[in-house]
């Protein structure tokens, strides 16, 4: 369906946990993390509802995040359930890695498509430092047991934190020229625990690509499959690619495709914008599929044309990264 500017949505983003096995310094406060309890976080089957309804408004490609996505119970099972939905052709889902490898098998079996692994350094001491106590190796684990099984594409997402992890922009290069990778380097938006950010942190996608341009010979690139917001270039003579998300000096709103449903069942049509409208008490109230299409229907046409990012703060109200999915 076309919202009122003309944008085709069909890319709905599901988080099925508001839980996590970390707690990235940007996304979560390190302790008092509210959780909701697991009576108001949408079933399995509520979920796979939502989606089938959601292919009446254009629905095509569903994203599985959180909170962390392999820690939901049965993750496998639900990928198997949105597969049986003929209309979705592409079913993904933004992790850590960490609890990849175990998993990697029955999520190939149940149909998964492909994954985006979050990875914003790849020095051990610097990851536990933003993650709080991740282990590195697990994550790299994540990425060889992607590329072992054939997943495709597996892309890295890289957030770009000035003083942070600037100094190792050139060892992700690397990383996609020596491997069949997509790595994605992604502005830092004041979104989430904002404790974190600062605006002298964020080091904008122009700057790191001047950057990567010394180096290598870039030509534009389109990916098999999902093509969000991100440019993408192949690096000559490379393996893999690489790729920019600019939410902060160059915003995609104007093309933006996608709706996003939180874990206690409240469909978003913006990342920023804190207008939430309710499926769950429809659902549980034994709201009919009509009902549910015509909730749909409003959150696309109350879509906002683009995001504040700049002029208005996002607020204590506003939910946290891990809440909403990114
Ligand atoms: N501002 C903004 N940022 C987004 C949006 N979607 C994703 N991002 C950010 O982009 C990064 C990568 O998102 P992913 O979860 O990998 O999803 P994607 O880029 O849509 O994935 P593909 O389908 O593989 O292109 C995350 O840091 C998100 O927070 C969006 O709609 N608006
Ligand atoms: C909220 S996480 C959820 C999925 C999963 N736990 C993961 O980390 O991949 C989704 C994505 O949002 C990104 N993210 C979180 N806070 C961000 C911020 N302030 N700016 C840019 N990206 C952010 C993370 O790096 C991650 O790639
Ligand atoms: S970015 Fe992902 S892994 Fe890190 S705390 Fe947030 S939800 Fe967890
Ligand atoms: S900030 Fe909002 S409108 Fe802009 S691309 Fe992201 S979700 Fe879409």
């Amino acid at each position: 369906m076309l919202d009122s500017l003309g944008r085709e949505i069909n890319y709905l983003r599901v988080s099925v946990t508001d839980r996590c096995n970390l707690r990235c310094r940007y996304c979560m406060p390190e302790a008092g993390v509210e959780l909701k309890p697991h009576s108001e976080i949408l079933s399995l089957e509520e979920i796979h509802r939502i989606i089938k309804v959601g292919t009446r408004v254009g629905i095509r490609k569903v994203r599985l995040t959180g909170g962390e996505p392999l820690v939901r119970r049965n993750l496998s099972r639900l990928v198997q359930m949105i597969r049986t939905i003929d209309l979705i052709d592409d079913v993904a889902i933004t992790t850590n890695g960490l609890l990849f490898p175990e998993m990697a098998g029955e999520l190939k079996e149940a149909g998964l498509h492909r994954l985006n692994v979050s990875l914003d350094t790849m020095n051990p001491e610097k990851y536990s430092f933003i993650t709080r106590n991740g282990s590195l190796k697990q994550a790299l684990r994540a990425i060889e047991t992607a590329l072992a099984l054939e997943f495709h594409p597996v892309k890295i997402n890289t957030v770009v934190m000035r003083g942070i992890n600037d100094d190792e922009i050139m060892d992700f290069c690397r990383l996609a020229y020596n491997h069949r990778l997509h790595v994605r380097f992604i502005e830092f938006m004041p979104v989430g625990e904002l404790g974190f950010w600062s605006r002298d942190k964020v080091i904008t996608c122009d700057e790191i690509q001047e950057m990567i341009k010394r180096e290598y010979r870039l030509s534009p690139w389109k990916l098999s499959r999902g093509n969000g917001p991100a440019k993408s270039y192949r690096l000559e003579g490379g393996q893999g690619s690489i790729g920019f998300i600019s939410p902060m000096s160059n915003h995609f709103c104007h093309e933006c495709n996608r709706l996003r449903l939180t874990a206690d069942g409240k469909l978003r049509g913006c990342l920023y914008d804190r207008t939430e409208i309710d499926l769950k008490q429809v659902l549980r109230q034994g709201g009919s599929d009509e009902e549910i299409l015509q909730l749909f229907i409003k959150a696309i046409n109350l879509k906002p044309n683009e995001h504040k990012m700049g002029q208005t703060s996002w607020g204590s109200k506003n939910r946290k990264m891990y809440q909403i999915g990114g």
